[in-house]
């Protein structure tokens, strides 16, 4: 009989997980993930299931990774809450199983693992595209994505100032009120992002706050929300004149509204056509006049030297979570990844 699974509350994985094994071992799971080479890696683009009634979605996130003996699945539910509800708007779990045999070994919260995860890999696109003088941090958003990304980017980066905004200023207060260091409460989106060098958005944001017109020539903008095919963190112009990277170029194009909805500016092309009355008329058919951001490549392409860091450009690294590595030893419990 299969011994009981190991189970992981959310205090234990905070205390395991550390982003000083997360990120080096996210940088090389990705490289290879960009190879697409399923003996190594099989991670197909989630599932998701909308919660229409209570706007909310369930993810599904299985991958497996042969030579390493994981198999696992993140179960994600994700909500678009009113403000100020005390409810975490991302819950999760993950599961490993036992490759050979297929029953579960480990089973672990998955609100600290994708809080953790999700601003690691932003760190890593940090690491390689923002300004080689990076001096203002802004994060826009005051939840549980922009607190993960704003320990570590603090902790990997040395920033001159750090910013916040949040639509409410009182929570924008209060999520610095929680700080050590300074941290300066801005009043508008584009107070904040003025001038910055590296801009989180990390919002639940479904239509665009972020106008190209207010970023720097040559940020780095790391955007973590606006995970479903009809929700925007950034409009046309920045989609369209910055470098894009991606997590994963099906699940950019399966998921993303900041990569699908970029570009949809209607004009018409017209043309001749003889009919049946033998004159000729002119016709109109809808042409799309800017085509859609194009995805330069993926991080994990980069990574792995496929593709260049264009560090020179305004760069913007869409997020989509699509990524989930995650190994447990679970008898050892202190080796975790
Ligand atoms: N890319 C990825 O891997 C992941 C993405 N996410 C997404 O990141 C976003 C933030 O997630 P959490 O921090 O967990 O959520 P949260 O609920 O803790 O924080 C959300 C923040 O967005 C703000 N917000 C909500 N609606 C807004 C709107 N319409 N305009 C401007 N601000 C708005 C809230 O005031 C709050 O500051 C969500 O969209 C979530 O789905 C979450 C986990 C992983
Ligand atoms: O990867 C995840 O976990 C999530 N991605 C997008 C939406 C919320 C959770």
């Amino acid at each position: 009989m299969s011994e009981s699974p190991v189970l992981l509350n959310k205090h234990e994985v905070e205390r395991l997980l550390t982003y000083d094994d997360l990120i080096p071992r996210l940088e090389s799971v990705m490289g290879k993930f960009s190879k697409r080479d399923s003996s190594e890696i099989i991670q197909p683009v989630r599932s998701v299931v909308p919660i229409q009634q209570h706007s909310g979605f369930l993810g599904v996130m299985p991958a497996y990774l042969a030579a390493e003996g994981i198999l696992c699945t993140k179960i994600v539910t994700f909500y678009q809450r009113a403000e100020g509800s005390s409810l975490p708007s991302t819950q999760a779990t993950v599961l490993l199983f036992h490759p050979e045999h297929g029953h579960v070994t480990a089973i672990m919260d998955g609100e600290a693992i994708t809080a953790k995860r999700t601003a690691a890999v932003s760190a890593i696109s940090a690491k390689l595209f923002k300004p080689a003088l990076s001096e203002v941090l802004c994060i826009l958003g005051s939840g549980q994505q922009a607190r993960s990304h704003y320990d570590v980017f603090t902790k990997l980066f040395k920033f001159k100032e750090v910013r916040v905004w949040s639509r409410r200023k009182e929570m924008a207060q209060r999520f610095v009120n929680d700080l050590q260091d300074p941290v300066t409460v801005c009043s508008s989106v584009k107070e904040a992002v003025i001038g910055a060098d590296v801009i989180v958005t990390a919002t639940g944001a479904s239509q665009p706050i972020l106008f190209g017109e207010w970023v720097k020539p040559g940020a780095h903008i790391a955007a973590v929300g606006a995970c479903r095919p009809d929700w925007r963190e950034l409009d046309d112009v920045l989609m369209r004149e910055a470098v894009v990277y991606v997590d994963s170029r099906e699940g950019a194009t399966a998921e993303s509204g900041d990569i699908i909805l970029s570009g949809v500016c209607i004009t018409f092309h017209q043309y001749n056509i003889a009919d049946l009355s033998h004159h000729r008329h002119t016709y109109s058919t809808p042409k799309s006049l800017f085509s859609q951001a194009e995805v330069f490549a993926e991080l994990g392409e980069v990574l792995n030297g496929s593709f260049p860091a264009r560090r020179e450009k305004t760069t913007v690294f869409k997020s989509l979570g699509n990524l989930f590595f995650h190994s447990c030893d679970p008898k050892i419990k202190n080796k975790m990844f």
